[in-house]
């Protein structure tokens, strides 16, 4: 699969772990930084991220940072992501079985890295059930746009 992922400086020891696991687990990786960890600003990144996903360059995203909040309120400004904020596995594989979540988004300064690789790979093993969450998920994608 080809993942898309992105941090802030919060998160690039966490970034590298992952990025490794993923491509020893024979994942095709987009790391879109930072790869220092020089301040930066979550917002550009979690925009970077989503741009991946919603533009089907990658298949999923992982978002990364202190708390994990801040990258995802970024990444779900765009509509064509949803990225999950998770800490451990059940909520990662609900993510994807309930909400069809193309992005799960972590803290580094929160979670530790097995735990991390713990909800990643319940996220890549898990699909979308379809059913009643299809139109819930629908709906998403649909909701008035507000301007104020
Ligand atoms: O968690 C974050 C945003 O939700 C960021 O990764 C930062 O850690 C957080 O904003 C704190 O910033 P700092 O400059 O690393 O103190």
């Amino acid at each position: 699969m080809r993942i898309a992922i992105a941090s802030d400086h919060a998160a690039v020891a966490l970034k590298a772990t992952l990025v490794d696991w993923l491509r020893e687990a024979g994942h095709d990786v987009d790391d879109l930084g930072p790869f220092d960890t020089a301040s930066v600003d979550y917002p550009d990144y979690g925009y970077k991220l989503a741009e991946a996903v919603a533009s089907g360059s990658a298949e999923r995203g992982v978002a990364l940072c202190g708390s994990g909040i801040g990258i995802a309120i970024a990444a779900n400004r765009n509509p064509g992501c949803r990225c999950a904020l998770v800490s451990e596995p059940l909520s990662a594989t609900l993510a994807r079985t309930h909400n069809d979540a193309n992005a799960i988004a972590m803290g580094a300064r929160l979670i530790g890295p097995e735990m991390a690789i713990a909800c990643l790979s319940a996220f890549l093993s898990a699909d979308f059930a379809g059913g009643r969450h299809q139109h819930r998920v629908d709906k998403l994608g649909s909701l008035p746009k507000v301007t104020s």
